[in-house]
């Protein structure tokens, strides 16, 4: 792989004409682990989503794997985790169907599911840890499991990047370590990852560089910034307003 996996050159959005990202640059070459920090409603989905295309750019350029976006046309070398998206909403799915689907990208409508999908969805299920709860219903799994199930399904279409946004918020320490493990294999393996995230937890050793989001553009690009004081605390809650000299909203939730 050559070039950058994605590139953003002054790119702004905005929402009903209300500026979100003002002018935000940014490059994520193969290989990297990209982490998008920022205090809450900074725009760091936002600027996940635009990558996407699932939110337009009112102006500036994204491209993926080389490709100006409006042109791209294999998001099957992507895999995408949105947000607060409970697996087991009301389908009642098993696990293995969860991340079966994941492979449907890959497989086109038509074609049946053959010996490499079940292949890469076994391996999706392993890498997670999920593999003994295969059969189980997504609804009955832990929200923790339920996030790994989703990270699954991503994996299982074998993309080069990963785009995930808060993969680990509200997921218990036992499925934050699956998780880590499961993405060191993937980078291990040539993968790109660009991930939104407060608490960074067992990420933190695999972020390779982190970008902060503060009003509108990009305020810092670079290394993972250290969790200042009492911000570094899981339960801390962000209601005040931060000092002078301290990093703004690095670490707020
Ligand atoms: N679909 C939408 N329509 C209108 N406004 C939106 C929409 N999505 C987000 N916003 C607004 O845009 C701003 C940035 O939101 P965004 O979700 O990108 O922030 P964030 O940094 O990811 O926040 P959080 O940490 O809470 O997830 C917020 O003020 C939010 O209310």
């Amino acid at each position: 792989m050559t070039g950058p996996v994605i590139t953003v050159t002054h790119g702004v959005v905005g929402y009903d004409g209300r500026p979100v990202l003002r002018d935000v640059s940014l490059t994520v070459s193969a290989g990297e682990v990209v982490a998008v920090l920022g205090a809450n409603g900074s725009g760091k989905s936002t600027l996940i989503r635009a990558v996407l295309g699932l939110v337009p750019l009112s102006s500036g350029e994204v491209t993926l794997f080389g490709t100006a976006q409006r042109r791209f046309r294999q998001w099957h070398r992507i895999g995408y985790v949105p947000q607060r998206l409970g697996a087991g909403s009301g389908v009642p799915a098993t696990v293995r169907e969860v991340v079966a689907s994941g492979r449907l990208a890959r497989r086109g409508v038509l074609r049946p599911a053959g010996a490499p999908d079940r292949a890469a969805v076994a391996e999706a299920l392993a890498a997670v840890g999920l593999t003994d709860r295969a059969g189980d219903p997504v609804a009955t799994l832990s929200g923790g499991q339920q996030q790994r199930t989703l990270i699954a399904r991503a994996l299982a279409g074998r993309p080069e990047l990963l785009v995930l946004d808060e993969p680990t918020a509200g997921v218990d320490m036992a499925s934050q370590e699956a998780f880590a493990e499961a993405l060191t294999g993937f980078v291990d393996g040539g993968g790109t990852v660009l991930l939104v995230a407060h608490e960074l937890g067992p990420l933190r050793p695999l972020i390779s560089r982190a970008v902060v989001v503060h009003q509108g553009g990009i305020a810092h690009d670079g290394a993972v910034p250290e969790p200042a004081g009492h911000h570094a605390a899981p339960d801390h809650d962000h209601v005040h307003p931060h000092g002078p000299d301290e990093p703004v909203g690095l670490w707020s939730s």
